[in-house]
């Protein structure tokens, strides 16, 4: 179990927020790098080919310190043991949290009710290994006898942006032999235009979904069979083009999915921590097994130092209680994670999902509303295309909007001098957003561009950068399998850590179980052009008018 504590209830939490408002709200970020020329010494770590630099932040050895506290208050050491011990920390839904178990490449058993879990996670890795191993020599074929070309996930939310995010992201290490796509949205579109683009005999549809019962998902797996049994007509051909990846064999045997073509896993998976489990096939087919493994290696390397690093030096505690700050004691209400690299360039969506469904919450671990406020919006884009669309806002808006910026130094694609272009841009964003420009840079530039004092003063207000805006970098060596497991592990970790300091429970999901109940009530109406009448007025109105609408003229 995790302790219950109100974390504004804590000293650190008062001292926190005296710090704040006697020393930090007044401080200049610049300022902070001119008194001390350790500074980016002080306040960055590395993990074997990651640094992260935390200097451009708002704060000093007293607020770190006073971080600290607040995270031994609320007895985050324990929060850490209980979750890799397996403990059902998710207490709504009374399972473990255990998607580092997936990645455990150590001998130490994992129990779950006093059953180590790790041979079974094994047996279904050894599972997609040999898969794998079928499907890219040519060992497993379609029903007419060709090799499997094209891999179809059907997935959402978890079933899908992680494999889509992880493919994405490792393009580079492409099985030549392979083309993946993904369908999520039960919008026919999506699953038609892929359909699009595949053939009956070489594609194998994964359907990943832990509960199997999710509507997006079985509509399009159903579309998608449809679509399949129009040309292969035979349903025995089903075994060698559907698989299914799920926790739910009951519903995966109903669809008309073999057993022995479901690849496992468990209730203590969370869906948004599910990529490294069967939920990855998609991956391990695109990438290749080895290079999955990698990720998970990767994975395993960050857990290993979130379990027993101190915290002071722990690069997943420090992100977390960094977000802390901004968002409790200087009101921020949004953070943008920014890839420096056009192959990353669904990680902040795909981060989206993993803050906002695990820290959206507004009651406490004792079932109280809460007096603080929690997880924030996760929004981004890669570099440079937002600091052509929403940096003007994070450089000169009135909101404060913490920024994380990532980017390997070696690009996948070394052509001219692009990456160094790209790379500019980085450092230099992130060294304006601390800097500024000042009242007098600007005038003394305008003074040079020849402009009269009239001109300069009317001019004056609108070029000022106040500065001060905080970003962490956060430089990878290159984006490879086991880099990339790392980066998502410490996202992963900063939020378990935020979620035990904000005394929330971050493994379940129930807000989002009413839109799917309504949408239940309201997909039977939409049957007939009966007038609706059951709803508030502006609902009864806007399925009318649809109703209306849809008519053929
Ligand atoms: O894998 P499933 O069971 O289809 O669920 C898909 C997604 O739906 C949710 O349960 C709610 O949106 C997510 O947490 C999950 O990732």
């Amino acid at each position: 179990m995790l302790p219950k504590i109100n974390p504004t209830n804590t000293q650190a939490w008062f001292l926190l927020k005296k710090h704040y408002e006697d020393e930090m709200s007044r401080k200049q970020m610049k300022d902070l790098f001119a008194s001390d020329a350790e500074r980016f010494a002080k306040f960055s770590l590395h993990l074997e080919d990651i640094l992260f630099d935390y200097s451009k932040n708002m704060l000093n050895q007293k607020t770190l310190q006073l971080l600290l506290q607040l995270a031994g208050d609320c007895e985050l050491k324990d929060a850490i043991h209980a979750m890799f011990a397996g403990i059902k920390i998710n207490e709504t839904e009374h399972r473990s949290v255990l998607h580092t178990a997936l990645r455990n490449f150590s001998d130490t058993p994992i129990l779950v009710d006093g059953k180590d879990v790790m041979p079974l996670v094994r047996k279904v890795l050894a599972h997609m290994k040999s898969f794998c191993d079928d499907v890219h020599t040519g060992k497993w074929k379609g029903y007419s006898g060709k090799k499997i070309r094209y891999i179809v996930n059907i997935g959402i939310g978890g079933s899908d942006l992680g494999p889509v995010m992880v493919t994405e992201a490792l393009k580079p290490y492409w099985h030549e032999d392979i083309e993946a796509f993904f369908v999520s949205n039960v919008d026919a579109t999506h699953i038609t235009e892929t359909l699009k683009k595949v053939t009956p005999e070489e594609t194998l549809f994964l359907v990943a979904s832990k509960t199997f019962t999710t509507q997006e998902t079985m509509t399009n797996a159903h579309t998608a069979r449809q679509w399949f049994l129009h040309t292969a007509k035979d349903e025995a051909h089903i075994a060698k083009h559907f698989v299914a990846l799920s926790t739910n064999e009951k519903e995966v045997t109903q669809f008309g999915i073999d057993k022995a073509n479901m690849f496992e896993f468990w209730d203590w998976v969370g869906g948004r921590y599910s990529l490294w489990s069967a939920i990855g096939l998609s991956i391990a087919l695109t990438i290749g097994y080895d290079n999955f493994e990698q990720l998970l290696k990767g994975a395993y390397s960050v857990d290993t130092h979130f379990r027993t690093a101190k915290l002071e030096k722990n690069i997943p505690v420090l992100m977390a209680l960094i977000g802390i700050w901004y968002t409790n004691f200087f009101g921020a209400q949004s953070e943008a994670i920014l890839p420096y690299d056009q192959y990353m360039h669904r990680f902040s969506a795909y981060f989206q999902q993993g803050n906002m469904e695990s820290n959206g919450k507004s009651v406490d671990r004792s079932g109280n509303p809460v007096n603080y406020a929690t997880g924030p919006v996760i929004w981004g884009e890669p570099g440079t295309n937002g600091q052509h669309a929403f940096y003007q806002l994070i450089h000169q808006g009135t909101l404060l909007i913490p920024c994380d910026f990532i980017a390997p130094a070696i690009s996948h694609n070394p052509v001219g001098d692009h990456h160094q272009k790209l790379l500019s841009n980085f450092f230099a964003q992130t060294e304006a957003l601390m800097n500024g420009k000042s009242e007098n840079e600007v005038k003394a530039e305008l003074v040079k561009t020849g402009k009269n004092e009239e001109e300069i003063k009317k001019l004056c207000p609108f070029k000022i950068f106040t500065g001060n805006k905080p970003t962490n970098s956060i430089l990878v060596k290159e984006i490879t399998p086991y880099s990339l497991g790392s980066l998502i592990a410490l996202y992963e970790h900063k939020i378990f850590v935020q979620g035990v300091i904000w005394n929330i429970f971050s493994f379940d999901q129930w807000g989002v179980e009413l839109g799917k109940q309504l949408a239940g009530n309201i997909l039977p109406e939409l049957l007939n052009n009966d007038e609706i009448s059951s709803h508030d007025s502006s609902t009864n109105g806007l399925i009318n008018a649809y109703k209306k609408l849809r008519t053929p003229l």
